[in-house]
C-alpha cells in the first residue's frame, strides 16, 4: 500500500461542498490541507445527484446550478493548492502515541495532526449494472459518473434510469451527442415535472418500459445494448458508443461508525466548536448533529470555518481562534 509520510495540519475527509469550503478556509488560515474523497470526482451530493438543478438558498446567489457552485468552490479552493486524493474511501483512523492521526484508505496511508470529517451522508457507491462482464467496461465506455460531457460529442449514447440524474444527463447530452436513447423500466419518470416535459419535447429517444438485459462487446468496448420489455418478450438492440448507467447511488457511513465517535441517528455528534468526542477530530456539514441542526449547504459553509479555526487552535494553542477577515489578508 502507498504511504504519504507528510503529516498535514488538517485532513478533510469528504470533498462535498462543506469539505471544499473547509479546504479553502484551511488554506486561508495557513494550514497544510489534504482532501480525501471516495468518489472519482469532487462536489458530493451536488455533483453526483443533481448537477443540473438550480439551488436557490445559497447566500449571495439568487440561483445557481449545483455543478456551477461546485466549480466555483473548486476554483476558490485552488487558491491554496491543497493536496486532493480522489477515489479513496477512508476506512480506518487511528491516533498514534504522539497524537498524530493515521488514516487508512483503500489505496494509501495518510498522516495528519487533525481531521475534519465532512462525509455528508457517507461514501456513495453507484448501483452498478448487473450484467455479465459489464464490470470490465467500467472506465472504458460504461460510465456511472460524467466528469466531461465533451467526450460524448458525436456519439450514440444510451442512458439507463428514470430519475433526475438520468433525465438531466439525457437533456444535457442531446445537443452534443449524435443520438441519445433513454431506457427506463417504467413508463413514468421519477424526475422533476419540468424536466420530463422538456424530455418529451426533445430529440431523445425514449424506450419504456424496458430494462437492460444483455451487452454485446469487443475487447475494448460495449458495442450493443440489448433491452427487454418488462413483463414481455420483446427485445430491442441498440448500437452504442457509450453507456451511462444512472440506477442511483447507495450511501453508508460504513466504517466511520467504528472509529469510536459518538454517533446519533447516523450522524456525528459535535459541540459548538465542531469538536467530536475524540480530541483533534472535528466534523462539519450534513454528517453532524446537535440540537437544532439543519442540514443545508449554507449550514455546512458556516460550520467549516468554525471547524478549521478550532483545528488550528488545537494544533497551535497560541493561534488566534477568531480569524482575520479575508479582506485584510490580500493586497
Ligand atoms: C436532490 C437534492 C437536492 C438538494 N437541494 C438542496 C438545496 O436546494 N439547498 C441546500 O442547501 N441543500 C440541498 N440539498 C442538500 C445538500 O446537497 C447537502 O446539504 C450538501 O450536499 C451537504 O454537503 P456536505 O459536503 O456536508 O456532504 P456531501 O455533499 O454529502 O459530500 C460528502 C462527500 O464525502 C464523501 N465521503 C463520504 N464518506 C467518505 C469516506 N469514508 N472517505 C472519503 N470520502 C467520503 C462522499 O463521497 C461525498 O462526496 C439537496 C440534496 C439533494 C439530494
Amino acid at each position: 500500500m502507498k504511504e504519504d509520510q507528510k503529516v498535514y495540519d488538517i485532513t478533510i475527509l469528504g470533498g462535498g461542498p462543506t469539505g471544499l469550503f473547509a479546504a479553502f478556509y484551511g488554506g486561508l488560515r495557513n494550514a497544510s490541507v489534504k482532501v480525501i474523497e471516495s468518489l472519482p470526482q469532487l462536489g458530493g451530493q451536488l455533483a453526483t445527484l443533481y448537477p443540473e438543478k438550480y439551488i436557490y438558498d445559497v447566500a449571495g446567489f439568487p440561483k445557481i446550478k449545483a455543478q456551477e457552485l461546485v466549480n466555483n468552490l473548486k476554483e476558490q479552493m485552488a487558491m491554496f493548492s491543497p493536496t486532493v486524493c480522489l477515489g479513496q474511501a477512508v476506512t480506518g483512523v487511528e491516533k498514534l502515541e504522539d497524537g498524530t492521526f493515521k488514516l487508512v484508505s483503500n489505496d494509501e496511508i495518510h498522516y495528519s495532526k487533525t481531521i475534519i470529517i465532512t462525509a455528508g451522508i457517507g461514501a456513495f457507491q453507484p448501483r452498478r449494472l448487473e450484467l455479465e462482464n459489464a464490470d470490465k467496461y467500467e472506465g472504458k465506455n460504461l460510465h456511472y459518473f460524467i466528469d466531461d460531457m465533451n467526450k460524448f460529442a458525436g456519439q450514440r449514447v444510451a442512458i439507463l434510469g428514470g430519475g433526475d440524474s438520468a433525465v438531466d444527463w439525457a437533456l444535457m447530452l442531446e445537443p452534443i451527442a449524435e443520438k441519445v436513447t433513454l431506457i427506463h423500466r417504467r413508463d413514468k419518470f421519477r424526475a422533476h415535472e419540468s424536466s420530463v416535459e422538456q424530455l418529451k419535447n426533445s430529440k431523445v429517444e425514449i424506450i419504456t418500459p424496458y430494462i437492460a438485459s444483455d451487452i454485446v462487446c469487443n475487447e475494448e468496448a460495449i458495442e450493443q445494448l440489448i433491452v427487454q420489455e418488462v413483463r414481455g418478450e420483446n427485445t430491442k438492440t441498440i448500437n452504442i458508443d457509450s453507456l451511462i448507467c444512472n440506477y442511483g447511488f447507495v450511501s453508508s457511513l460504513g466504517p466511520i461508525k467504528d472509529w469510536g465517535l459518538e454517533i446519533e441517528k447516523n450522524s456525528i455528534v459535535v459541540n459548538s466548536k465542531q469538536e467530536t468526542n475524540i480530541p483533534g477530530i472535528y466534523a462539519a456539514g450534513d454528517i453532524t448533529t446537535f440540537e437544532g441542526k439543519i442540514k443545508l449547504i449554507a449550514t455546512g459553509f458556516g460550520e467549516a470555518p468554525t471547524a478549521v479555526s478550532n483545528a488550528k487552535a488545537y494544533i497551535d494553542p497560541k493561534a488566534r481562534l477568531q480569524p482575520m477577515h479575508s479582506t485584510s489578508l490580500f493586497e
